[in-house]
């Protein structure tokens, strides 16, 4: 075995003396000040530092079940560590989502391959606090925020995940006995997919179809026990286990719930909204998606995972391609160079560090407004929710699709030994890949935004206000079929990615009017549904373009003049790339010559140059431990050949020189072709 030497590595070294900004200053700013850095920095060691998680052990090799097992073992760490944290801090909401917002990063060095807890807070006592009255808020908060109850969301069955107007899970209510009858009248009404459900939580709320009086009240939330608190064995009448192994999540314990006959008290509907009175007459809610607003939740959430993910891999093929040498550029060059001196390596890896900028961005606006408008529901005002509704589908698709693909763009920027499961992107991915379908599959999502863009442009068109993420509509509008003039400046860039957005939801709109004259307009909107697509991804880069100029106009008034240069130059990058990457869409309704393309190209190859020397500095400010990093080819001392080699010791077949398989299997066939 070779001598292992664990001194930073000189090449990562050299590239972080010549980093010309502060680093500690950019970290203050992602995290929203130095504060919150000692704040993060002391949380994620308060849980990291816990010897018994054993973090040292590489799960990859356990079984199916040991690796259940063993992410129970750790939540039962962490958890009750959490609480013990969140009392220590002050007990009080905004503590609870101080701990929550650091845990998301340390997490993911616990949990790799997902959290069989995470479904509790994050979807079972949200929808708690937003859809129990105050009577029913009083009785199972404070049994949620104590974890003495665990549970789920169960929405999703075999048959529907996507329609949920047609779930077939009933709960009829018997005024009789004043309770509800829940009942999974087919297989494909068994609620299936929800996470932690399998074998973890004892309770769960079940979106199911309400039935009174005879008549169908449509989808309801009800709190449900279905496991026994003290045996864990499933309540009578209901069936439970896990759906089985999946391309990822392994650890997410999704599982299957049926019920027959289970009868469950009045006060376990969810009466915030929609209400049943005692003789069961039922009221209707001041607004129909009321219900809806968990899934809301988790979608604003989601953006700010798609950050964790992706500052993870960008700062794994960063610290790599700074170190692994190959391929002299010039033939008779006697030192390899480090390869992200080839263009097309940088190509790779830039954009997405200064994506991970513009998305931290969006991700802080967008939880704001979520927050603004759930103020505005609580005192009866409903008026922004499909604005917020249609931004965060369309982010949440386009943001967790392009999570998936950089990840994979920056594993194949690691060679071959990107594809070790040790590299750590195989994680990323396989956690990036199934937030594409989770909490609304994303081309549905996306064709939710079109809907609203649709309705929009109509307004327009008649000269009625619109909503302000919209009012690029009314200059389409204006211009009046004229195309809009290419500026190369960032504004004159989001000019031009308004103008194609604003061209592609007119001509969606046209070819959903010519086609209404032979067809339902549900079936012309089925038929249009490709450029629908396009309208809301064209529409989400607007927003996030939008948004980054408009947070980094006020970041570089803050910050030192060196600082300042790398978020300019961050928003350089992203702008210009995202403008390369929709040429076609852009020529169709902006007057961009070809000229204007190449000084694009060489202004994109510039701004790379520029990231050369800052990218190290950025992906170390985003200050992620090497527990979070989680990767052989991404620890901050760079010594990617000694973590691999150690890596591969670990593996079950190196722990002894011949295994069984050689006398059983082996022998016999080499010595019979003697
Ligand atoms: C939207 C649908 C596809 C269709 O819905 P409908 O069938 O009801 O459509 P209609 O045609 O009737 O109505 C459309 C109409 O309604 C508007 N609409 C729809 N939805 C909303 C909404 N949510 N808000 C407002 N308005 C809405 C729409 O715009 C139309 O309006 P108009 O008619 O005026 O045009 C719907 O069926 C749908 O959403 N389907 C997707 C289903 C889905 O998403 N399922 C999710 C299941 S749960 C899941 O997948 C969980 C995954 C695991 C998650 C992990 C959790 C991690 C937690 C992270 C959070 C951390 C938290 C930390 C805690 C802390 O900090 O506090
Ligand atoms: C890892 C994971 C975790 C999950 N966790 C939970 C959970 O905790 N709780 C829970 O309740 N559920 C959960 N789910 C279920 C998840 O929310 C659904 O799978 C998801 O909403 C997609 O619905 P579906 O499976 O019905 O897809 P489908 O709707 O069947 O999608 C299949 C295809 O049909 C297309 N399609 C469907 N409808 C339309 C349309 N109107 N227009 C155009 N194309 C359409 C889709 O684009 C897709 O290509 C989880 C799923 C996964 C993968």
């Amino acid at each position: 075995m070779p001598a292992i030497s664990k001194t930073i590595n000189k090449d990562l070294k050299e590239e972080r003396d010549k980093v010309k900004f502060n680093i500690e200053e950019f970290t203050n700013w992602f995290y929203g000040g130095s504060e919150k850095v000692l704040e993060k920095r002391k949380i994620e060691n308060y849980f990291l530092s816990d010897k018994s998680l054993n973090l040292e052990t590489d799960t990859s090799y356990l079984s199916y079940k040991e690796k259940y097992e063993e992410a129970i073992r750790r939540s039962c760490i962490v958890y009750p560590k959490m609480l013990k944290l969140h009392q220590e801090l002050g007990g009080t909401e905004e503590d609870f989502r101080k701990i929550m917002d650091n845990l998301r990063y340390t997490m993911s060095a616990i949990q790799k391959e997902g959290n069989p807890f995470m479904l509790h807070f994050g979807m079972f006592t949200v929808t708690i606090m937003n859809l129990a009255n105050d009577e029913q808020l009083s009785e199972w908060l404070p049994k949620c925020v104590n974890c003495e109850i665990l549970g789920t969301y169960a929405q999703t069955e075999l048959g529907h995940g996507t329609f949920i107007k047609k779930l077939e899970t009933t709960a009829t209510y018997d005024p009789k006995t004043k309770e509800f009858v829940l009942n999974t009248p087919t297989l494909t009404a068994y609620k299936w997919w929800p996470g932690n459900l399998g074998h973890t939580v004892n309770h769960a709320i079940v979106m199911a179809q309400l039935y009174t009086k005879g008549e169908c009240c449509g989808i309801q939330p009800f709190i449900v026990q279905i496991r026994d608190l003290e045996t864990h064995k499933p309540m009578p009448g209901i069936t439970v286990g896990d759906i089985g192994n999946k391309v990822g999540f392994q650890t997410v314990n999704n599982g299957f719930l049926a019920f027959n006959n289970v009868r469950i008290p009045y006060k376990n509907m969810l009466m915030k909204s929609s209400k049943l009175s005692e003789d069961g007459t039922f009221i209707k809610p001041k607004n129909a998606k009321q219900n809806y607003g968990t899934m809301v939740f988790v979608r604003v959430y989601m953006i700010m995972d798609v950050v964790v993910n992706m500052s993870r891999a960008a700062t794994i093929a960063t610290r790599y391609s700074m170190v692994r040498r190959q391929s002299p550029i010039n033939p008779n060059d006697e030192v390899e160079p480090k390869i992200i001196e080839h263009m097309t390596q940088q190509y790779k890896i830039f954009p997405a560090i200064a994506k991970v900028i513009i998305y931290k961005c969006m991700a802080d606006n967008l939880r704001n407004l979520y927050q603004q408008i759930t103020l505005e529901g609580t005192k009866g005002s409903f008026e922004r929710a499909p604005e917020l509704h249609a931004l965060s589908c369309c982010l949440k698709a386009v943001c967790t699709n392009d999570a998936a693909k950089t990840t994979e763009i920056l594993r194949l920027a690691c060679g071959g030994h990107g594809f070790l499961n040790s590299s750590g992107f195989a994680d990323n991915y396989k956690n990036a890949t199934a937030a594409q379908t989770y909490e609304g599959e994303n081309t549905v999502m996306l064709l939710q935004t079109a809907r609203f863009l649709i309705k929009s442009f109509t307004k327009a068109k008649n000269g009625e206000k619109l909503t302000e993420g919209v009012f690029y509509l009314n200059d389409f509008v204006k211009r009046n079929g004229k195309r809009e003039p290419f500026d190369d400046s960032i504004r004159g860039i989001l000019r031009a990615i308004q103008a194609a957005a604003a061209g592609k939801i007119s001509s969606a709109w046209k070819h959903i009017e010519e086609k209404k004259k032979f067809l339902t307009v549900e079936e012309a909107t089925n038929q249009t549904g490709i450029e629908l697509i396009r309208c809301a991804e064209l529409h989400c880069y607007v927003c996030l373009l939008q948004t980054g100029i408009e947070e980094i106009e006020q970041i570089i008034k803050n910050v030192s003049p060196a600082l300042r240069e790398v978020f300019k130059n961050v928003l350089e990058l992203y702008a210009i790339d995202n403008v390369l990457n929709m040429i076609g869409d852009i020529l169709q309704h902006v007057d961009m010559t070809n000229a204007d393309i190449d000084k694009l190209q060489k202004r994109l190859e510039a701004v790379l140059t520029f990231f050369r020397s800052s990218a190290i500095g950025i992906v170390d400010g985003f200050d992620l431990s090497d527990a979070v990093v989680s990767s052989t080819l991404g620890t901050y001392d760079g010594n990617v050949y000694e973590n691999i080699f150690e890596a591969a010791m670990k593996s079950p077949l190196n722990q002894e020189d011949v295994n069984k398989s050689f006398h059983l299997y082996l022998k016999p066939f080499l010595k019979s072709n003697l």
